[in-house]
C-alpha cells in the first residue's frame, strides 16, 4: 500500500512543479529566442521534449560536444561552455551518470563508454562479486543566459534504483537494468510518461523550470505571459 501511494504521489509532486510552465514558452516565443537543448543523443531529446511538452519550447542542435572527466557539475559547466560558442541565446546541455554504491559512484559519468564496450547485460554483471546492488541515475542540466559573462546555473535530478538483470525494450541505454525503487520493473519495461515523472532527467527538468520562471535575472530577458494577457517585463 505505501509502495503503491509512493508510486502514485512523487510523480504527482513534480508534475505539480512544472504545471503553470506554458509561460516560459511564450516568454521564449515572445522575446524572439528559444531556448536551445545541445545534444547528440536523440533518446534524451525525446525524453526532454516530452517532458516540457506544452510547457517550454526546446529547439535541439545536435552537436557532439567533447566528453568532459571530472564531478557532474564541473562536467555540465564545461560542456554549456563550450555550447554557447555555438548558439546565440540561451542554451541548455544536460550530462547523465549512472552511480553504483559498490563502487563508490562509478562508472557515474563514464557511463557511456562502461555501456558502449558491455551493454546492459555487462552493466549487471560488473556487480555479480558485491552484494549491494543499489545505485542512482544522476542528470546534471547546465543553461547559461547566452551572456558569457553570466554565471551558468545547473539544476540536478537523482533517482535511485538497483541493477537488476536487464529486462524490457532495448532502445535507450541502461534503461533495462536499472529498477528505480518503489517500482517493480525497470525504466525500459514502465511506460514512458512514468518513467519521465520519476526520473533524474524528469526532477533536472522541474527545477530548471521552476528557476527559470521564478528567476528575476532569466524574466528580464523575456516577455512573461501573466493572467491578465501578454506584459512586458
Ligand atoms: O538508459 C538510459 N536512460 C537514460 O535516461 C539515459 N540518459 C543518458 N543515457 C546514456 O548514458 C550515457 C550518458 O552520457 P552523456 O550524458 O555524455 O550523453 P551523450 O553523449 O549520449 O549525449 P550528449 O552528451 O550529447 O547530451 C549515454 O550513453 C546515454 O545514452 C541514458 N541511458
Ligand atoms: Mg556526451
Amino acid at each position: 500500500m505505501i509502495k503503491l501511494v509512493f508510486k502514485y504521489l512523487e510523480p504527482y509532486n513534480y508534475l505539480q512543479k512544472l504545471r503553470g510552465c506554458s509561460s516560459i514558452a511564450m516568454a521564449l516565443k515572445n522575446s524572439g529566442k528559444t531556448l536551445v537543448f545541445v545534444t547528440g543523443n536523440v533518446k534524451k531529446l525525446e525524453e526532454v521534449n516530452a517532458i516540457l511538452e506544452g510547457k517550454v519550447k526546446v529547439e535541439a542542435r545536435s552537436i557532439d560536444l567533447p566528453e568532459f572527466q571530472g564531478e557532474p557539475e564541473f562536467i555540465s559547466v564545461a560542456k554549456c561552455k563550450e555550447a554557447i560558442k555555438h548558439i546565440d541565446g540561451p542554451v541548455i546541455v544536460e550530462d547523465t551518470c549512472l552511480c553504483f554504491n559498490a563502487l563508490g559512484g562509478l562508472p557515474g559519468p563514464y557511463i557511456k563508454w562502461f555501456l558502449k564496450k558491455l551493454g546492459p547485460e555487462g552493466l549487471h554483471r560488473m556487480l555479480l562479486g558485491w552484494d549491494d546492488k543499489s545505485a542512482y541515475a544522476l542528470c546534471t542540466f547546465a543553461y547559461s543566459s547566452g551572456d558569457p559573462d553570466e554565471e551558468i546555473k545547473v539544476f540536478s535530478g537523482k533517482t535511485p534504483g538497483t541493477i537488476v538483470e536487464p529486462r524490457g525494450p532495448t532502445d535507450f541505454g541502461w534503461d533495462p537494468c536499472f529498477q528505480p525503487d518503489g517500482f517493480d520493473q525497470t525504466y525500459a519495461e514502465m511506460p514512458k510518461d512514468i518513467k519521465n515523472d520519476i526520473s533524474h532527467r524528469g526532477k533536472a527538468l522541474a527545477a530548471l523550470a521552476e528557476y527559470l520562471l521564478s528567476s528575476g535575472e532569466a524574466k528580464k530577458k523575456m516577455r512573461i505571459e501573466e493572467p491578465d494577457g501578454l506584459i512586458e517585463k
